[in-house]
């Protein structure tokens, strides 16, 4: 037990004649089980299928007060039992797309338990792919895939259900392709103006697909492989001026593809390579030998949103990171 003997007396300070009594309430809070690590092996056939989810529940309601104020748990959906949920839903019903998986969370945390005003479920996809042995692909081997994590967020808000889909750590390099010149110069500026650079960063997006959009069914399975497939695209077509401009291009090839998505937000560090100098050395150095730096780097965010569309910034307060 704490020993008090020696603690200060707060209440008799706080009523000291003259002082204002010190009083708090509680602000913004939401709880879950964070991180639950989902594999799912369908086994119907020979051949197995993966499906391999981290997946986060938030819950919240002003219900909920009364278990931070009070230690009343009358309400509490125990965070052991929301990671059980994620489990048997997954045995249950199938993962399909974690968007899928996740409004299903979404909407049975909100519903089963009235109390509950709202919920964020948050999901990374990590993807394996078939080994191949002997040309053919196996049948239950696999090996985890490389280039970006799927990324998904549901927010449920009373009858308001967003769905932002996403990646992160998709990282992609061109070796040519790429200026960066016409900036102001100050007295700090020593950076030389280029014509030819590598141009590498680590692409994380999230788009939020438009409700109606939602409410009528999306594959999202489809988009998400078309976004990919178009970001890429633009990233190894566009001859580069500066980061920025690649960025935008990759959001305005995505919203135009895709009419479900109203807007995609962008985080892309500038992983920085520098020209090595060989002049110590006697050597030439036309382009071939960098020095990849990793710190610091350049960050450059930005939002493409589609015209027209209403904003919904209440869906993105669970998705840090972002302008
Ligand atoms: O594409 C770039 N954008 C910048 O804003 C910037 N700043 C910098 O030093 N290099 C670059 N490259």
């Amino acid at each position: 037990m704490t020993d008090t003997s020696t603690a200060p007396d707060t209440a008799a300070r706080a009523t000291e004649p003259g002082t204002v009594p010190t009083t708090v309430h509680l602000g913004a809070n939401q709880y879950g089980k964070a991180e639950v690590r989902l594999v799912r092996v369908t086994r119907d056939t020979d051949r197995h299928e993966i499906e391999d989810l981290t997946v986060t529940t938030q819950l919240r309601g002003t219900a909920l007060a009364d278990s931070y104020t009070d230690g009343d748990n009358a309400k509490v959906l125990a965070t052991d039992s929301q990671k059980n949920t994620v489990y048997a839903f997954a045995r249950e019903h199938g993962v399909h797309s974690p968007e899928e998986f996740l409004l299903r969370l979404g909407r049975h945390f909100t519903t089963a338990f009235d109390w509950y005003d709202g919920a964020t479920l948050s999901a990374e996809q990590h993807t394996w792919e078939r080994i191949t042995v002997a040309g053919r692909e196996h049948d239950h081997a696999f090996v985890r895939a490389g280039a970006g994590t799927r990324t998904a967020v549901v927010q449920v808000d009373g009858d308001d259900v967003h769905v932002i889909a996403g990646v992160t750590d998709l990282t992609v390099l061109k070796s040519t392709g790429s200026e960066f010149h016409g900036f102001p110069r100050d007295g700090y500026t020593t950076l030389a103006e280029t014509d030819d650079r590598i141009l590498a960063t680590s692409v994380t997006a999230r788009w939020r697909y438009l409700p109606d959009a939602v409410a009528a069914g999306i594959d999202y399975d489809a988009v998400h492989a078309g976004v990919l497939a178009r970001m890429l695209e633009t990233f190894a077509d566009l001859h580069s001026l500066a980061l920025q401009q690649t960025l935008f291009a990759m959001g305005r090839t995505a919203i135009e593809a895709f009419p479900e998505i109203a807007e995609v937000r962008f985080s892309m560090p500038n992983k920085h390579h520098f020209l090595v100098d060989l002049a110590p050395f006697g050597l030439d150095n036309p382009g071939e030998v960098f020095f990849a730096a990793d710190r610091p780097y350049g960050l450059i965010s930005g939002t493409v949103v589609r015209d027209g569309i209403e904003e919904a910034p209440a869906a993105w307060l669970a998705v840090p990171g972002f302008v």
